[in-house]
């Protein structure tokens, strides 16, 4: 048995571009990392941004669910390579990109729970699932099945009142909807119905997970203050669903010993447990130790915004889910597609691919841009339903393009974080001096990017030591779920630094920046109304 002041904990995160893991020790400090990049570390599955989008219908957004099996593989041998002690590991938990499902062919449960271990897990659940291309977030092809489940329980507003959300085309429940509609054998045959982020706790557990709470709360199907599955919603989308989707647990539930595969494959504890996995945003919350007063930011594939909230609160443009860190606790959450990958095509096209250059062009415009203001959704947004590209000069005439690169930089950055700003108020968020933001995220790297974020949202912005907030936050959770219910997060967490200031915004950021976010909701609302 391990001592206390030797033991370690396993997090994971598998989010849209990528599988990440770190191991930290007893004081929470990174030992060991590693990350295999889906698009090039698994050119074999011919993704794109950890993704494929249909050629005949680009609405429908899907990933190779084998490929994240061969993606944890891969992992293992990077961190077996690393010369991490398997055997050390006390707790195991994940974080996952939300709202994607994977659907479990007949027979899987007892084929996870009899692996073979000289063998890779993707070489044995390459026929494990009734549908191959998992649907993931970035999916919006099911406004129908949003209609129905809002119809079901009289309307968009009362959907929302139940699950935290009206319908959207990326939750579970509208895709798993689709999928009853259009391959009814396929849903049929599926024995287990699992989120991303269960699917990842699958496989470590040897047997089909249950759903955590908040994680729960962004499929559309469950009722976030009694924390059950809705009948009347289940029944809407099919028979057996609630078999189909097995339990629900809290977010930290130790859910049982990790699976005698990995014990015998890579020589963990068979003491190790596992802690229940939960959806990426939900698990930087853990990992920023996000408490009341703070906005957080998160940059990645998708631009996010969230809150901690004590009470819930119905919201039609965004989102209300169950707390990670506290059951009786919520979080109110934005998210935005088009984040990263929008930014790394106007930086290839303007740029030279490179971040210094663009931000070199970001610098070298002054804030407001000239009155230029521009909307760039290389993908169908959520907030707003919209896409396609949108230019506009100083006097509100759509132009096609920008008089330099300069301008086109800075409208990206600018326009990206004034709709933030327009959704976050929208949502009842009151930006004060008090205001503070915590920023995480792949793109939290770049100062600035961060810079302009500080003066949209005239609010100071700071960061961790640390940006992969999510696979940290699953690292914590691990250690939080081990000691149970007894134990108190903020006190476990205690002993990490706080945020470092990085960004104060100008003295002129709010005379510049309220009229923009007053004339951004104009034009969106044009838009929305002659929409091309
Ligand atoms: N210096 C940088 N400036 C702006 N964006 C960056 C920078 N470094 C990384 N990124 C962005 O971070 C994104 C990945 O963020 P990450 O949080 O790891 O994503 P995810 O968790 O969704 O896979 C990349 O798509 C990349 O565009
Ligand atoms: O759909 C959402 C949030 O509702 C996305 O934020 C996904 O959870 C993907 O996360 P990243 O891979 O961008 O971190």
């Amino acid at each position: 048995m391990v001592s206390e002041s030797e033991r370690t904990f396993l997090g994971l995160d598998l989010s849209t571009q990528q599988l990440k893991a770190a191991v930290v020790n007893n004081s929470l400090q990174i030992i060991h990392e590693a990350s295999v990049m889906f698009d090039s570390d698994l050119p074999e599955f011919r993704t794109h941004g950890g993704v494929q989008i249909d050629k005949t219908n680009p609405s429908v957004i899907t990933a190779p669910t084998i490929m994240w099996v061969k993606a944890l593989d891969m992992l293992l041998d990077k961190l077996t390579v690393a010369g991490v002690d398997f055997s050390k590991i006390a707790a195991i938990s994940g974080s996952a990109q939300q709202h994607g499902s994977v659907y479990w062919q007949k027979g899987s449960e007892k084929l996870l729970s009899n692996l073979n271990p000289s063998e890779f897990l993707h070489q044995q659940l390459a026929s494990s699932f009734t549908i191959a291309n998992s649907p993931v977030w970035m999916d919006s092809s099911t406004s129908k099945q949003c209609k129905e489940l809002e119809d079901a329980v009289g309307g968009p507003q009362k959907l929302a009142e139940i699950t935290g959300s009206r319908g959207y085309e990326r939750f579970t429940g509208p895709q798993i909807a689709k999928i009853k509609q259009t391959r009814p054998e396929a849903y049929k045959n599926s024995e287990r119905i699992s989120l991303v982020s269960s699917f990842l706790c699958s496989l470590f557990l040897g047997k089909i997970a249950p759903i955590d709470f908040t994680d729960g709360s962004g499929m559309n199907l469950m009722d976030i203050k009694t924390k059950k599955w809705h009948a009347d919603l289940l029944q809407v989308i099919g028979p057996d669903l609630e078999e189909k989707l097995g339990g629900l647990v809290a977010s930290n539930a130790n859910v049982g010993p990790i699976s005698p595969y990995f014990v015998e494959r890579y020589s963990f504890d068979p003491n190790c447990r596992i802690i229940a996995c939960t959806g990426d945003n939900p698990a930087s919350l853990v990992g920023m130790r996000l408490n009341e007063g703070w906005l957080a930011v998160s940059l990645g594939t998708s631009d996010v915004l969230f809150v901690w909230l004590e009470e819930p609160k119905i919201v039609l443009n965004g989102h209300i889910l169950c707390n990670p860190v506290d059951s009786n606790a919520y979080m109110a959450m934005l998210g935005f597609k088009n984040g990263s990958l929008t930014r790394e095509r106007i930086r290839n096209a303007c740029a030279e691919s490179n971040w210094d250059i663009f931000n070199q062009l970001l610098d070298s415009t002054p804030r407001g841009n000239f009155g230029n203001m521009g909307l760039y959704y290389d993908v169908q947004e959520i907030l707003p339903f919209l896409s396609g590209d949108y230019r506009f000069n100083k006097a509100n005439e759509r132009v096609t393009r920008f008089t330099s690169l300069e301008v086109e930089v800075r409208a990206l950055i600018e326009g990206q974080f004034i709709a933030r700003r327009a959704y976050v108020e929208d949502i009842g968020f009151k930006l004060d001096k008090e205001t503070k933001i915590l920023a995480t995220g792949g793109a939290s790297n770049n100062k600035a990017i961060l810079q302009v974020l500080s003066d949209v949202f005239n609010a100071p912005v700071y960061l961790l030591d640390e940006s992969k907030s999510a696979m940290l936050g699953a690292a914590y959770q691990a250690k939080h779920g081990l000691l149970g219910s007894q134990s108190n997060y903020f006190e476990i967490t205690s002993c990490l630094p706080p945020p470092r200031l990085i960004c104060q915004p100008y003295s002129d950021a709010s005379e510049i920046y309220e009229p923009m976010v007053a004339r951004y909701r104009k034009l969106e609302a044009m838009l929305l109304g002659n929409k091309v």
